[in-house]
């Protein structure tokens, strides 16, 4: 498998501000890769570097082969940039929106169509971008995107500000833009959106990526315990502290939680003694792989 970026010890300051500072990675044909950080973390900034928007200070950054920067036109073609939903033309439609973009490229109308097809906004064609919804926005300015049918897609925060089913509706249709081979990086600050999308991620904050795998496997990689809760009073406290052995036990008069790093055998007795009902089990989430990297708890 080949890399369609890569990208080596860039560095972009802002003034004092070391917006970027000193970041590594790859991203190979196909993936499905996030930069996942708080806000100021410098994602954007990384983003817009390799999207040849922006000069870099120092560092080697590749795509598809090309250097983005100068402004390489042997690029434009072949990746696609997600604008943000106030970059679009006053008053057009949708429709004329995508259409407008498509022939920038010399594609057919009716490819652009196909796209508001894809995202699920063949009912709102014919509305201005003004009544469209946030969500339908976002969904838009991800059609103009793909427009041209890069090879290539860059996101930035595209589900940020949606409601949660609004949210869970675009990742579906992120899902799919990968499914037909297509390449995406996505940045976001939420925890939930990387997990659930993204072959690999890589955790940034403070202008420096901390780490980077998948999801499951940064999770992996931590020793934290499985936390385990039952309602109080199902089970007698000192026979949960007997079967969970060296596990740490509490019980606030509400839940039983039990911390384990073994939680076959602690579920197997639960499951023996019919306390199952209610019981909830929590393993360890990217919000701890990012505790873990910074020492600090995770604010979206
Ligand atoms: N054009 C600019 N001029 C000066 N400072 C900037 C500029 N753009 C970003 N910064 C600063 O650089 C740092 C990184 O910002 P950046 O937007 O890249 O982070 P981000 O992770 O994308 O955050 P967000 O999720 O809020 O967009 C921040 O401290 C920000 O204030």
């Amino acid at each position: 498998m080949t890399n369609t970026i890569e990208v080596a010890d860039l560095h972009k300051h802002y003034g004092k501000v070391r917006a970027v500072d000193g970041v590594s990675f790859e991203v190979a044909d196909g993936e499905f890769f996030g930069i996942l950080g708080p806000n100021g973390a410098g994602k954007t900034t990384a983003l817009e570097v390799v999207e040849g928007l922006r000069e870099p200070d120092s560092g080697t950054v590749t795509v598809l082969g090309e250097r983005p920067w100068p402004r390489n036109p042997a690029l434009l073609p072949r990746i696609g940039v997600q604008l943000q939903a106030s970059s679009f033309f006053e008053r057009l439609t949708a429709r004329e929106q995508i259409r407008t973009f498509a022939s920038l490229y010399g594609v057919p109308a009716t490819q652009a169509d196909h796209w508001l097809a894809v995202v699920g906004l063949e009912d709102a064609a014919g509305q201005p971008n003004e009544r469209l919804s946030g969500g339908q926005q976002q969904r838009l300015s991800i059609a103009c995107a793909l427009a041209h049918g890069p090879d290539l897609v860059f996101l930035d925060e595209p589900t940020s500000g949606l409601d949660p089913q609004a949210r869970r509706n675009l990742w579906d249709v992120l899902r799919e833009i990968n499914r037909q081979g297509r390449t995406v990086v996505l940045t976001t600050h939420y925890m939930d959106e990387a997990e659930a999308l993204c072959d690999r991620v890589a955790v940034m904050d403070q202008g420096r990526i901390l780490g980077a795998g998948a999801p499951a496997a940064l999770v992996r990689g931590l020793d934290t315990p499985t936390r385990i809760s039952i309602e109080s009073g199902v089970v007698p406290l000192d026979e949960v502290r007997r079967f969970a052995g060296s596990a740490e036990v509490t019980d606030d008069g509400v839940t039983v939680s039990i911390s384990t790093r073994a939680p076959g055998p602690v579920l197997a007795a639960l499951a023996g003694r019919d306390a199952l009902h209610g019981l909830s089990v929590r393993a360890a989430t990217l919000e701890d792989v990012f505790l873990e990297l910074t020492g600090r708890e995770y604010r979206e």
